[in-house]
C-alpha cells in the first residue's frame, strides 16, 4: 500500500522507535470493533478523504474491526440546492418533506456511501456498503424538534430505536469493512423511510455491536467548553459532566455529545470527538498514549487511567 506520511527527518532507528511505541496499543486493540462516524463537514477535502480511507484499511490490516458510519449533511444541502428544493434546519434537524427525503436517501446511500466504499476498495476488496434499510439494520421512530421547550414538526425525521446488527456482524466476520448510511425505516410504518442524524445512529450501532470505541470525525479539534474559545478544548470528560454542559452547547455539537452519552451509557468504554481535518487523526487517537481531541468516559472510570 502506498502511503503519504513523509518522515525524512527521522533516522531508521527513530522510525523503529515510533513503531515500538505503538505496539502496546496495537496489541491492546487487536480484535476490537471500532465504530467511526465520518461527518459530512470532514469530507470536503479529496486528499483527506483518501487519507481517511487509507487509515480505515490500516486499522483492518492491524487486526481491528472498523465500522464506518457516515453523514453527508453538506452534500445533501448541495443537492437540494441544485434541485431547487428548499432546505431548512430546525433545532439542528433538517426539515424533511417526502421530496427532500428522496434526495437524502439518494445522496447518502447512492453517492456518499458509494464514494467511501470506492476509496476504501482502492486498497483491496474490503468495503461493503449498506444502509439502515438493509437486513433490518435500523428502525427509527418519528421525532419532533425541541425549540424553546416547544415540539416542532420536522417531517420525515426519526431517532433510531432498534438496531439489528447481524448484517454488519456478517461483514465483520468475513474480514471486511461495513460502510453504513443512516437512512432508516419507520418502525410504525415500514413503507416510509426516515432521515436520521448520523451521530446518534453511529452511537446506537456502537452500542449494539459492543464496540470498544466510538470515534467521531468532524471539522473542529474536539469539544470546547466555551465555544469558540480555542483555549477551552476539553481533552477528557466524564459522562455526567457532558450532561451538565449539554444545555450550553451550540447546534452542531449537541447531537455529537448526545451520541457520546448514548454510547458510553450503553456500555461503550470510550467515545471520542476528533479533528477530521488533521491527516491520520484516527491513527493518532488509537495508537498513541496522549490521543487527540476529546474523550468521553463513564463516570466510574478514572479519566487519566
Ligand atoms: N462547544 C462546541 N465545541 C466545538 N464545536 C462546536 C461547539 N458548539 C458548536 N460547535 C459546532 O459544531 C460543528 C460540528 O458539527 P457538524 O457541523 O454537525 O459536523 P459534522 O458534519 O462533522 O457532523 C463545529 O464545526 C462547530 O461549528
Ligand atoms: C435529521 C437530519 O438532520 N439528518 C441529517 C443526516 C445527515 C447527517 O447527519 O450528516 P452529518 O453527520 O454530515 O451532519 C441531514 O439531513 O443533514
Amino acid at each position: 500500500m502506498s502511503h503519504d506520511i513523509d518522515t525524512p527527518d527521522l533516522t531508521p532507528q527513530q522510525k523503529v522507535g515510533v513503531l515500538i511505541d505503538g505496539m502496546p496499543w496495537i496489541e491492546s486493540f487487536k480484535g476490537a470493533t471500532v465504530v467511526i462516524k465520518y461527518g459530512g463537514n470532514a469530507m470536503i477535502d479529496e486528499t483527506l478523504k483518501r487519507a481517511f480511507a487509507q487509515d480505515v484499511v490500516h486499522l483492518r490490516l492491524l487486526g481491528l474491526y472498523p465500522v464506518v458510519v457516515h453523514g453527508g449533511g453538506p452534500q445533501i444541502s448541495e443537492m437540494l440546492n441544485k434541485l431547487g428544493i428548499e432546505s431548512e434546519f430546525k433545532g439542528g434537524l433538517r426539515v424533511t418533506t417526502p421530496e427532500a427525503m428522496d434526495v437524502v436517501r439518494m445522496v447518502l446511500t447512492g453517492s456518499v456511501s458509494r464514494e467511501l466504499v470506492g476509496l476504501i476498495n482502492d486498497h483491496g476488496p474490503l468495503a461493503v456498503g449498506l444502509s439502515g434499510e438493509d437486513a433490518g439494520l435500523l428502525q427509527a421512530k418519528r421525532r419532533h424538534a425541541d425549540i424553546d421547550g416547544k415540539k416542532v414538526d420536522v417531517g420525515q425525521v426519526g431517532d433510531v430505536v432498534k438496531v439489528n446488527p447481524a448484517a454488519v456482524e456478517d461483514i465483520i466476520h468475513a474480514g471486511r469493512i461495513p460502510v453504513v448510511s443512516t437512512v432508516a425505516p419507520d418502525i410504525d410504518d415500514p413503507t416510509t423511510v426516515l432521515n436520521v442524524n448520523a451521530d446518534t445512529a453511529a452511537a446506537a450501532i456502537a452500542v449494539a455491536l459492543r464496540a470498544r470505541k466510538l470515534i467521531m470525525l468532524t471539522d473542529v479539534e474536539g469539544l470546547y467548553a466555551n465555544w469558540p474559545d480555542q483555549s477551552s478544548l476539553v481533552r477528557r470528560i466524564h459522562a455526567t459532566d457532558v450532561e451538565k454542559l449539554l444545555p450550553t452547547l451550540a447546534s452542531g455539537m449537541v447531537p455529537k455529545m448526545e451520541a457520546c452519552l448514548r454510547a458510553v451509557r450503553g456500555g461503550v468504554p470510550q467515545a471520542h470527538i476528533i479533528d477530521g481535518r488533521e491527516p491520520h487523526s484516527i491513527l493518532t487517537e488509537i495508537f498513541t498514549s496522549r490521543g487527540i481531541g476529546t474523550m468521553v468516559r463513564p463516570d466510574d472510570v478514572d479519566l487519566w487511567a
